[in-house]
């Protein structure tokens, strides 16, 4: 048997639920559904947009193919009139990262959120219609995290009234933002608001950095890119650039006003909006990385578990064939988890783009009441889901064996892609210690303030507290309300601890410094319950199509069981559980996975991605892995010549013994 295709036809048969009201479960509904499908294939059927040669290009080729790509991209946008939503999923199947990203993901919505109406109206249809081309320049050579120790100025000049954006040392240069080394005319930067000498804060100023006409930088702008990234192609197609300020003039009506303000005679007004919507953009993109995880997860998944299908190891009997290592219960036990990840994943984005409309419209209606637990679940589940995204992605390519080495498996440049999502829109440490800030305040106020939202479940602190799990069997573990409510006092209990640690510090901040790493798993239990209690809301709604509910089950047990198996340390500690109940909890998984191992193919043809999406040799729909594997070598360009450069120069004279009076 030389290629796959037998082995997955076999699998498809094997499926106990309809496959194609599974697509409509992913995609969240069957217009969603028709939509994706329409512009995969659009993307998949133009050649513009090939992405399998991009780990092959060296840096300026790259780039320039990524900007061909969106113009393109543009041009087809127009032509076909597409709609935001429709080119936002073009964006997505393109499947590489460029300016247009912080264009339209954080240049426009920061104007959005923070800009007065006139400002909206003069920027918004010139951005909307690429007329200026804009990046989000917050971060520094020197300040990352802390946005309060950002060091570049923007001082208001009475005279001219204009404000200065300055650079004062190396470390205030920009550093990071996407789409501003070679492509964007403006930028948000983001600088310390300085007025007759007394410091207001940071704030966001729109600052033009290339002349519209012959796109060269403005007096007093220094801009370059900050080199060569992770992996190749990856990330490499973005150009993250380095800015230095000296002095650069613009107006006032440039800063981002719907916050605070400066009048004319330099004074400044502080609104009712809270400062906290200066970081609303952030809010933004994280809730939209949520939202990304299951897309990214999915895929190594995909490939994972075609090619696990495919790939057979030992087990022989009289010439027949080995045993496809999907059977391996440890083979098992590493990916469906992830497969379960990636739908708890795709579900917990679907509620939080539904929190943040709902935040959005509260914020444009001046009701500030929700934002902080908006900040702590959108910090919070960026943080997990972006943490489990890059992990599964590294454990995809493990279970490839070597062959999730080869560029050509698809692995390599997503996980390189991917990464940097664990980093930028807040390091995932520093983004689970705001949940942490949030969580002890909620338990602070147990006593005469009720939680509400996520939090809600502790409103029964008590019974979470002191009651234990009544689980008896493996099969008692098949019921959600059992799931979730250890979940939950896991999560209350370990709150809980930190709290009355904390209590003992005469210095709170000290005490929140000392005790942060358990600050880290006190909120990642949280988040937890979040992710668990979603999957369970989603199982309540009517999900239509034969079987798809009863596998959606199965998932979620896995996804959650899994969490506790890999957890048991914290469920055991905080005395919810015996080691009897985690023991059992552990056998219920690998029931579960036996009911996941005939239905794992037809799971992941589920996600609907094209083969131009995963641009994986390992994870091709018809499992052709073998012949497409020899031939991708073969038309490597370094197989072009039998002979490679630098053999007769360096190799031959070494065996001929005549390395001395070789030319090196
Ligand atoms: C081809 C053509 C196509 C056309 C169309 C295509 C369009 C493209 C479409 C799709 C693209 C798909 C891609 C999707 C993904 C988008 C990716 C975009 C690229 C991303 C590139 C990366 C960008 C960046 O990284 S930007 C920089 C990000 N930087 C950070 O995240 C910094 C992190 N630090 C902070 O946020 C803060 O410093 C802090 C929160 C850590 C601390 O802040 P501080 O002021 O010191 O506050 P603190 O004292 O701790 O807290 C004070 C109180 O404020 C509360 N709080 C903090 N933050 C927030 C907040 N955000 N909201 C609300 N409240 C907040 C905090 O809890 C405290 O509250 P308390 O009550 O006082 O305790
Ligand atoms: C690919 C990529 C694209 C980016 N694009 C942009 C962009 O378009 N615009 C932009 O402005 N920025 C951008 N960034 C920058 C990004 O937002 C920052 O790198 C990110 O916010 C992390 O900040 P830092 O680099 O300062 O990390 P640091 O804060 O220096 O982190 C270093 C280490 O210190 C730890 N640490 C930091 N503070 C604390 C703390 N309080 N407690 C405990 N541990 C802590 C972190 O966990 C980490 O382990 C991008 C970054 C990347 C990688």
């Amino acid at each position: 048997m030389e290629g796959g295709v037998d082995y997955l036809i076999d699998e498809r048969k094997k499926a106990q639920f309809d496959v194609e009201a599974m697509k409509v479960a992913w995609a969240g509904s069957r217009q969603a559904f028709e939509l994706s499908d329409r512009i995969a294939k659009l993307v998949a059927n133009d050649p513009i947009f090939e992405k399998f040669s991009r780990p092959m290009l060296g840096r300026k080729e790259l780039f320039k193919n990524s900007l061909r790509k969106v113009a393109h991209a543009w041009k087809l946008i127009i032509d076909l009139r597409l709609s935001e939503e429709e080119a936002k999923l073009l964006r997505h199947y393109i499947d590489e990262p460029a300016y247009t990203d912080l264009q339209w993901e954080m240049f426009i919505p920061a104007i959005e959120g923070q800009g007065t109406e006139e400002q909206k109206r003069k920027w918004l249809p010139l951005a909307r219609k690429m007329q200026v081309i804009g990046s989000y320049a917050q971060t520094e050579l020197g300040h990352g995290s802390n946005v309060q120790g950002l060091e570049t100025t923007a001082t208001f000049d009475p005279q001219t009234d204009e404000f200065v954006i300055h650079s004062p040392t190396l470390t205030s240069s920009k550093w990071w933002p996407g789409g501003t080394a070679k492509v964007s005319t403006h930028a948000i930067v983001y600088a310390r608001l300085i007025l007759d000498g007394q410091f207001h804060g940071v704030h966001g100023f729109i600052v033009q950095l290339r002349n519209l006409e012959n796109h060269t930088p403005l007096p007093g702008i220094t801009v370059g890119d900050i080199g060569m990234k992770f992996g190749n192609g990856a990330y490499n197609t973005m150009d993250n650039g380095v800015i230095r300020f000296n002095h650069v003039h613009i107006p006032r009506n440039q800063m981002l006003m719907r916050v605070s303000q400066v009048t004319r005679e330099g004074k400044f007004v502080q609104s009712d909006v809270p400062r906290q919507l200066l970081y609303g953009t952030m809010v933004y993109v994280r809730q939209k990385i949520v939202a990304d995880a299951s897309k990214a997860l999915s895929r190594a998944v995909c490939i994972a578990t075609r090619y696990s299908a495919v790939r057979r190891q030992f087990g022989s009997r009289n010439g027949g064939p080995e045993i496809q290592v999907i059977d391996y219960k440890t083979q098992q036990s590493r990916l469906f988890p992830l497969l379960a990840s990636a739908y708890a994943f795709r579900f917990v984005g679907e509620w939080l783009k539904w929190l943040y409309t709902d935040v959005k419209q509260r914020l444009e209606a001046n009701d500030f009441s929700t934002l902080p637990e908006a900040h702590a679940c959108t910090a919070g589940l960026k943080s997990l889901t972006t943490s489990a995204t890059a992990d599964g992605i590294e454990e995809c390519r493990k279970l490839c064996g070597g062959h999730g080495y080869l560029v050509s498996s698809g692995i390599p440049e997503l996980f390189a892609t991917y990464v940097p999502a664990c980093t930028f829109e807040g390091d995932n440490v520093v983004m689970m210690l705001q949940v942490a800030r949030f969580l002890v305040k909620t338990v602070s106020e147990l006593g005469y303030k009720q939680p509400v939202g996520t939090t809600a479940y502790m409103r029964r602190v008590t019974a979470l507290m002191q009651s234990n799990c009544a689980v008896r069997t493996a099969e008692e573990w098949l019921n959600p309300g059992v799931v979730v409510e250890a979940f939950e006092a896991r999560s209350t209990r370990m709150a809980v601890a930190c709290g009355q640690r904390l209590a003992k510090f005469e210095n709170p901040e000290e005490g929140f410094a000392e005790l942060s790493a358990d600050l880290v798993e006190a909120s990642l239990a949280h988040c937890q319950v979040i992710v668990v209690s979603k999957f369970v809301e989603k199982l309540q709604q009517e999900i239509p199509g034969k079987g798809v509910k009863r596998l959606l089950e199965v998932l979620f047990y896995v996804y959650a069981l899994f969490l506790l198996h890999k957890h048991q340390g914290d469920f055991l500690a905080t005395g919810y559980l015996t080691p009897k109940q985690a023991s059992l909890a552990n056998d219920q998984l690998r029931i579960l996975y036996s009911k996941v191992r005939p239905n794992a193919i037809a799971l992941v043809d589920s996600f609907n991605h094209t083969d131009h999406l995963l641009s994986s040799i390992l994870g091709r729909y018809d499992g052709n892995v073998y012949p497409k594997l020899y031939e991708a070598a073969f038309n490597d360009p370094f197989n072009d010549s039998d002979i490679a450069d630098g053999i007769h120069q360096y190799v031959q004279p070494m065996l001929r013994q005549e390395l001395h009076s070789a030319k090196l």
